[in-house]
């Protein structure tokens, strides 16, 4: 794991590298300090040498200018570097995740995958900057001061040192408490975040439902599991900081006692008892540093994990042959297939077999929850099959890229999913390179067109979080005008106008008439008077394909289609 994350540095090497050269000129100025304070104290005081005093106090400024220079270059650049590890690593699980397949999203909550790319990145970032700094710095100050220390008392120094083992001790096994701590808080903050999101998406119905409290009980829930879970962590960490602080105050005591005795018997003089005291603080400043560096790895490193979690899981894999297929005619063939969601779970389609010409339109009726959706969901392979195969044009899906696959298919939904932005926007998300012109063409044959120049702002409409501002409607005919400007051989129509009034209904139908012409059109449907005019209807059951056929011949059968229609028709009268 910590390899990996060092390869992250690679590309910000010169920066990394200024950042720790600064840091040791830092570390190597706070060595002088001592040294010219113990000088002062034993010679140029008692010598009444005016001149030297000078000189080493202009010297001292000196090396502190110089010292605050390269504090700046630390914390700046170093930061800098830190940061721009943390873009990059966004930039990277993003692209991953527009790879990942449409199961993980299904087991994933959206909330807790919004922490995972914020949160434990902005931690993943501290430790790049502080990490290697704190470990760095210390190595120098620990192992300089060490070289001073043993000069001036050797026998102290090792018995100093000698107690360095029981607060390295202490340290890794605190270390390994408060990285179970620190790595709960992290579940728990996503849990938080995933709940925050589900509440915030649902708000309107919770308050439809009058649910404002049971949503705050959910909420509460998750809230408590992470301040209890914070709570522990800094507990782990109250107890660290104060045991390690304990410890060092003993080695102070230490030093302070066995100095004072050296200075007492004669074995050093006043001035090197001082300078004796300065560098034991600046010895301990390494092991606080090293205590941050603990926290930060712990913090760091859960969050990496988890970062990692999601960069190890497998995107949708292209096969290496695959074919780029510019343009489909839409002659649709599915043969044996089966397909289940989940591993050891029940097939929702089990050996169908099926056959759509191009330029056809082709209805799907049947009990809900009998698979229509989903097998409409298997041909631009947002899932992939379990057996059988998909062909169109003769060639099998997954012998093509689903780049160009999905290029040759446009999918109108019942729940129309629209970006926030403007109405412009979000007709151009079907081509992002349209004109101007041809996206008021598209809208035009949306039907959407003339609702638009009612808008003060027209095209430039801001129409909310997800179309929020704008009717079902209005919404449906977006949705079908940024296909018109894709104009895909293949169509899949979910329940397209199923939600919608007679007079809104006949609009969106007329404009996906429009845009059936000519294209292989797969209709999924409950209300049977739309698909009447189907080339073919078919029947799907849990048992799969029950019969096919025409409107007429499917009413001749007097088979389930009969049924429905039937029972359509009783209600409507
Ligand atoms: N992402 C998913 N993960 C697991 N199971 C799913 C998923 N989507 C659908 N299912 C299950 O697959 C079955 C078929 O669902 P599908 O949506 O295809 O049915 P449908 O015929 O389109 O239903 P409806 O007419 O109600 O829309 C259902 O039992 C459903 O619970």
């Amino acid at each position: 794991m910590i390899k990996r994350f060092i390869s992250y540095y690679k590309p910000h090497l010169p920066l990394f590298c200024l950042d720790m050269f600064c840091a040791l000129i830092a570390a190597l100025c706070d060595l002088f300090f001592p040294t010219i304070t113990g000088d002062m104290i034993d010679k140029y005081i008692p010598n009444r040498q005016l001149n030297l005093m000078l000189i080493w106090g202009a010297a001292l400024l000196g090396i502190f200018i110089l010292k605050a220079c390269m504090n700046y270059i630390v914390q700046y650049y170093g930061h800098c570097v830190g940061v721009r590890m943390q873009a990059a690593m966004r930039k990277e699980i993003f692209s991953h995740m527009q790879t990942l397949p449409f199961s993980f999203f299904d087991t994933h909550k959206t909330g807790a995958i919004m922490s995972r790319i914020v949160n434990d990145l902005m931690e993943i970032s501290e430790l790049a900057h502080h990490g290697p700094e704190n470990l760095f710095i210390s190595a120098i100050m620990f192992i300089g001061s060490f070289c001073i220390l043993i000069t001036i008392n050797p026998i102290l120094t090792v018995c100093i040192f000698a107690l360095i083992p029981i607060l390295l001790l202490f340290a890794i096994k605190m270390r390994k408490r408060m990285g179970r701590a620190f790595k709960q808080t992290r579940v728990e903050i996503a849990e938080v975040n995933a709940d925050l999101e589900n509440s915030i998406a649902g708000i309107r119905v919770a308050k439809a439902f009058t649910n404002a409290s049971h949503e705050e009980r959910k909420f509460s829930k998750s809230n408590r599991a992470f301040l209890k879970a914070r709570e522990f962590a800094y507990r782990t960490m109250g107890e660290f900081h104060s045991g390690m602080g304990l410890l060092t105050d003993i080695l102070n005591l230490v030093v302070l006692v066995g100095g004072g005795l050296c200075c007492f018997y004669g074995m050093i003089t006043t001035g090197e008892f001082f300078k004796y005291m300065l560098y034991i603080n600046l010895f301990l400043t390494p092991i606080r540093r090293i205590i941050d560096f603990i926290e930060q790895l712990q913090n760091g490193m859960s969050g990496f994990e988890r970062y990692c979690e999601i960069m190890d899981t497998k995107s949708e894999t292209e096969s290496p042959d695959a074919l780029d297929a510019a343009h489909l005619d839409g002659n649709i063939t599915f043969d044996d297939v089966t397909f289940t969601y989940e591993e050891d779970g029940a097939a929702v389609l089990s050996h169908v077999s099926l056959s759509v010409p191009a330029g056809k339109t082709v209805a799907f009726v049947g009990p809900s929850g009998s698979g229509k959706t989903t097998l409409c969901h298997l041909i631009p392979r947002f899932y992939e099959i379990d057996d059988g195969a998909i062909t169109i044009d003769g060639m099998d899906i997954r012998s093509l890229t689903r780049d160009s696959l999905r290029r040759n298919i446009g999918i109108v939904q019942q729940d129309v999913f629209l970006f926030t932005g403007t109405i412009r926007d979000n007709i151009a998300y079907g081509n992002l390179d349209a004109s101007e012109e041809e996206i008021i063409h598209a809208a035009k044959l949306a039907n959407i067109h003339d609702f638009v120049s009612t808008l003060p702002d027209g095209y430039d409409t801001f129409i909310g979080e997800r179309g929020v501002k704008l009717s079902g409607g209005q919404k449906q005919r977006l949705s079908i005008a940024r296909l018109f400007l894709k104009n895909p051989p293949i169509l899949i129509l979910d329940e397209a106008t199923s939600a919608l009034d007679n007079a809104t209904e006949q609009m969106i139908q007329s404009a996906l008439d429009t845009l059936s012409q000519n294209k292989t059109t797969l209709v999924v449907a409950h209300r049977l008077s739309t698909i009447k005019n189907a080339d073919l209807i078919v029947v799907l059951t849990s048992n799969g394909i029950e019969e096919t056929g025409t409107h007429e011949e499917l009413l001749q059968n007097h088979g389930l289609y009969a049924q429905l229609y039937e029972s359509q028709f009783k209600n409507l009268s």
